[in-house]
């Protein structure tokens, strides 16, 4: 096999992702298989999580595309098998034939669409293959989608927190995991509900809205008028070239401001004589209601009388609900006693936000129209991994379980469809899985549903829409239609926009039903019966 497989462009994001990247013992299992003749017995894998993230009771389900980039890209190649002969010599001369052939002509993928809202136990992803391929995909498939699906949930809580009308930037990058942690944050930070990234790379690569302001470190830079390497600024609407300094300086004396710093004064200038039709300043770096504000003020309205309007101001510290009053009392004061249009003027949130946060502001009253999130966002630091998993659950058509003390834990064995009924209302109502070669639910049939585990609870229902889970994505080449990131955030929002209020709410969400067929409650129980030995006690 040549050096690379690439398949036409649609290849994995980061250069890291190839068949190398996974743990050992998939190799080391590879190996065993073919030894014991199992590498083309027909496998069924689900990939699931158990419990939701953040104390909450949905997951945003993301990185799917990756997912199908990398199987597009799977394979090993000379160099691969080198490694792979210099770490294990003693495998037979044969295997290496195999694995220089291996791919994935012959793997199905059946997912749910990536932005959808999706609850434990239901399978995200079901691969069905030969053993020996299927079971490479397991750890770089969880690599490509526990991380996604955190931080699209993440941010899809931040978004519910903030409310929809304000505007939401990710500001991660630098604080972020490596340089992949910051790429994946941007972009499914996007997907679950982000309106903007200051990641320019990011940015570029997925077509999302760039957003920035700026640092401390261009006001502290300034520490006198005297460094502003020209007073002028040019009239919005004609050539004329005024002397803006003089203009500053005289707004100021009319706001009465005695306490400004005018190191932060000739920065604000210097930021807007750069940008006259964009000044957006960062009011903290000295005291933002005695300096930074009326510095602020002070050059807008200068630009005001040249024919700009200025956009607004950052708060990156102190009390962001207080502050935030405070600067737009002070921008309608202005505007009423100076007759300027500054009542509307963007106010930009910034510092240590997190989720909890963005509720206690909303609970107390602000005036930030838009929140810079960072580290929270993107470490996922109220809770750092998501725990999705790989589970075999039949081989060459035999259904397999994994048995565990801990009762979430046990694997729901079979081929499975999922599906979501719908209620009344419309409102998703429960999900239910069937075992794949039974009938689908039908729409107005009552149908019970029972708890995969917990024979006591079972409902009725005579669903008033049934929605299929899963379609197959990849049929030993990639199956379209292959959906946008402006698709899969837009498929996000009108998935949570659907599902009932009470599985979304902050405190104590209503836990929503994942629910079996009575069939595969009795499959699933039988088998769980005949597999575990039944204890003795003497
Ligand atoms: N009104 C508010 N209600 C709740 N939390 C707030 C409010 N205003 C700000 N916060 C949060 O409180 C924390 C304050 O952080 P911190 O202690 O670093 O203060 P700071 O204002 O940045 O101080 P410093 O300027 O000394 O760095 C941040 O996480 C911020 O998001
Ligand atoms: O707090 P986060 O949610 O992570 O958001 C990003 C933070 O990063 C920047 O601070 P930094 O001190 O690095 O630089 P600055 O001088 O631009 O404030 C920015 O001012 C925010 O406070
Ligand atoms: O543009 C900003 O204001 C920004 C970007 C990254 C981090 N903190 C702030
Ligand atoms: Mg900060």
């Amino acid at each position: 096999m040549s050096e690379h497989k690439e398949k036409d462009d649609y290849l994995p994001s980061n250069c890291f992702v190839t068949s190398m990247l996974t743990d050992m013992y998939q190799l080391t299992m590879t190996y065993a298989y073919w030894k014991g003749g199992r590498s083309d017995d027909v496998a069924v894998f689900d990939l699931l999580f158990r419990k939701n993230p953040f104390g909450g009771e949905y997951t945003i389900f993301a990185g799917l595309d990756e997912c199908l980039r990398y199987v597009n890209v799977f394979g090993f190649s000379d160099t691969d098998v080198s490694n792979l002969r210099a770490l294990f010599p003693e495998w037979e001369e044969k295997f290496w034939d195999y694995l220089l052939a291996l791919d994935t002509s012959k793997i199905k993928v059946y997912a749910m669409r990536e932005g959808a809202v999706a609850f434990p136990k239901v399978p995200m992803i079901r691969v069905e293959g030969p053993l020996g391929v299927a079971q490479l995909l397991e750890t770089t498939f969880l690599c490509l989608v526990n991380f996604p699906s955190l931080v699209a949930t993440n941010a899809a809580r931040h978004r519910i927190a903030a409310g929809p009308t304000k505007k939401l930037s990710e500001f991660g990058l630098r604080r972020a995991q490596g340089p992949d942690g910051a790429m994946s944050a941007s972009r499914y930070a996007y997907l679950g509900g982000f309106d903007a990234t200051s990641n320019l790379a990011a940015g570029i690569k997925n077509d999302i809205l760039l957003r920035g302001t700026h640092a401390h470190s261009f006001v502290s830079s300034y520490i006198g008028l005297h460094e502003l390497n020209t007073k002028l600024l040019r009239r919005a609407n004609s050539d004329e070239e005024v002397d803006f300094v003089d203009l500053c300086q005289n707004q100021l004396k009319l706001l009465k401001a005695s306490r400004c710093n005018t190191g932060e004064l000739a920065a604000f200038i210097a930021y807007a004589q750069a940008y006259p039709k964009g000044f957006l300043a960062l009011v903290d770096t000295y005291d933002t209601l005695s300096s930074g504000v009326p510095n602020f003020l002070a050059v807008s309205l200068a630009l005001n009388k040249l024919g700009y309007q200025p956009v607004g101001i950052r708060l990156d510290s102190g009390d962001l609900a207080y502050l935030s009053r405070e600067c737009r009392k002070q921008f309608i004061q202005v505007s009423k006693a100076f007759s300027v249009p500054f009542e509307k003027l963007t106010i930009v949130a910034s510092n240590d936000l997190n989720e909890e946060v963005l509720y206690s502001l909303r609970d107390q009253g602000h005036e930030i129209d838009s929140f810079g999130i960072g580290t929270h966002l993107v470490t996922c630091q109220r809770q750092p991994a998501l725990g999705c998993v790989y589970k075999l659950v039949e081989i060459n058509g035999s259904p397999r379980i994994k048995v565990s003390q801990d009762i979430v834990k046990v694997t729901i064995p079979g081929r499975k469809k999922p599906f979501r009924l719908y209620g009344r209302a419309n409102q998703p109502v429960l999900d239910l899985l069937v075992l794949a070669g039974s009938p689908d639910p039908v729409v107005g049939e009552r149908i019970l549903c029972r708890h995969p585990f917990d024979s006591q609870k079972r409902v009725y229902i005579s669903p008033q829409r049934v929605e299929p889970l899963h379609t197959l994505v990849w049929d030993g080449k990639s199956v379209p239609p292959l959906y946008s990131l402006q698709q899969c955030k837009e498929y996000c929002a009108s998935q949570l926009k659907a599902v009932r209020s009470d599985h979304i709410r902050r405190l104590n969400p209503t836990p929503y039903k994942v629910s079996v067929t009575l069939e595969l409650f009795t499959f699933l129980n039988d088998l769980w019966q005949s597999e575990v030995p039944i204890p003795e006690i003497d």
